[in-house]
């Protein structure tokens, strides 16, 4: 994957400085910004700004409103007040949902579930283009190319009710990331995965910050997406408690285990072997025209 101006483009650090981006205009703006459900103020007075490359987490205590407020950006809880902007447009007015893509923290595949990893992956083109396109060659390269990013190359073909957990959020990134979104939404993306699959969604969350993603994660676990984050937002009974950057992780790879940093960036665990090379950062186009600050593609 080309990491935005071409396949010679070198590798961004994990860790870009976000207050390079500090002049942009935001791709998500809340101002005294409320959601909630029928009537009821679940959040409430929300100032946040979220800048193209920007890695965010969300974080706060169980019904603090956290998945609220990503239900508000995405359109399914009611928004009660205040303003909000996505790339650009009033919320109201943003039509092009598949612009945020979101993986969900519930797996949604059962074991009855008969469904390739390529074929879920397909579902992230149709939420782009509309059930009725034709699948073109375009298409298919990129679901290839979203599928290879997640490191899942080796079981495009494979039922999705065969795969692991960990495995299964990944074709639910590569999903999203094959409607070409603008910014990821993901919750909770380690809640239920083994220590070694962490890794490997880190490592595969890596790469996207590497390519110049901008991600809101909510996640009760900072500590094992730390290396790739670039602030933490705390949210608190509906509101926003605290809002702090976070300074740049510059040494090796995070043991989720033992709490530690050790090996060279984007390292694996030895026993972390059902995955393609997920070490540099991603080679083609898929990324290419969904990090570049150049808007909005066909
Ligand atoms: N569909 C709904 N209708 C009414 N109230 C809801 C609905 N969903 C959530 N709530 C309420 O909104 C509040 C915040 O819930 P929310 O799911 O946003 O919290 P959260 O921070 O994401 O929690 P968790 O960490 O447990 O996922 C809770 O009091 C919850 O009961």
């Amino acid at each position: 994957m080309s990491a935005g101006t071409g396949d010679t483009a070198p590798a961004r650090a994990a860790q870009p400085s976000a207050a390079a981006n500090g002049d942009a205009q935001p791709v998500i703006s809340l101002r005294d910004a409320s959601f909630g459900y029928g009537d009821k103020r679940i959040v409430m007075g929300v100032d946040l700004q979220i800048r193209r490359t920007e890695t965010v987490a969300l974080l706060g205590a169980n019904g603090s409103g956290k998945s609220t407020l990503v239900r508000g950006l995405l359109g399914v809880c009611e928004h009660l007040g205040g303003q909000v902007d996505v790339l650009g447009r009033p919320l109201a007015k943003f039509s092009q949902r598949y612009l945020l893509g979101y993986v969900p923290q519930r797996l949604p595949f059962t074991p009855t579930t008969r469904a390739t990893v390529s074929e879920i992956v397909a579902v992230g083109r149709i939420a782009r283009h509309g059930l009725f396109g034709r699948t073109t060659a375009r298409d298919r390269r990129l679901i290839a190319e979203a599928i290879d990013i997640v490191g899942l190359g080796d079981f495009a073909r494979h039922d999705v009710s065969t795969l692991s957990g960990g495995q299964q959020r990944r074709v639910l990134i590569a999903r999203a990331l094959a409607a070409q979104p603008e910014v990821l939404v993901m919750d909770e993306p380690m809640a239920g995965v083994d220590i070694a699959n962490q890794h490997l969604l880190v490592a595969v969350i890596r790469r996207l910050v590497e390519g110049g993603a901008t991600l809101l994660v909510v996640t009760h676990d900072l500590a094992a997406l730390r290396p790739v984050l670039h602030r933490a937002v705390t949210m608190e009974a509906g509101r926003i408690a605290s809002d702090v950057p976070l300074p740049p992780v510059t040494a090796g790879a995070f043991d989720a285990l033992t709490g530690e940093f050790d090996g060279a960036p984007g390292e694996l665990p030895g026993h972390c072997h059902d995955v393609t090379d997920l070490s540099g950062p991603p080679t083609g186009s898929l990324l290419a025209p969904v990090y570049s600050p150049g808007g909005p593609r066909a």
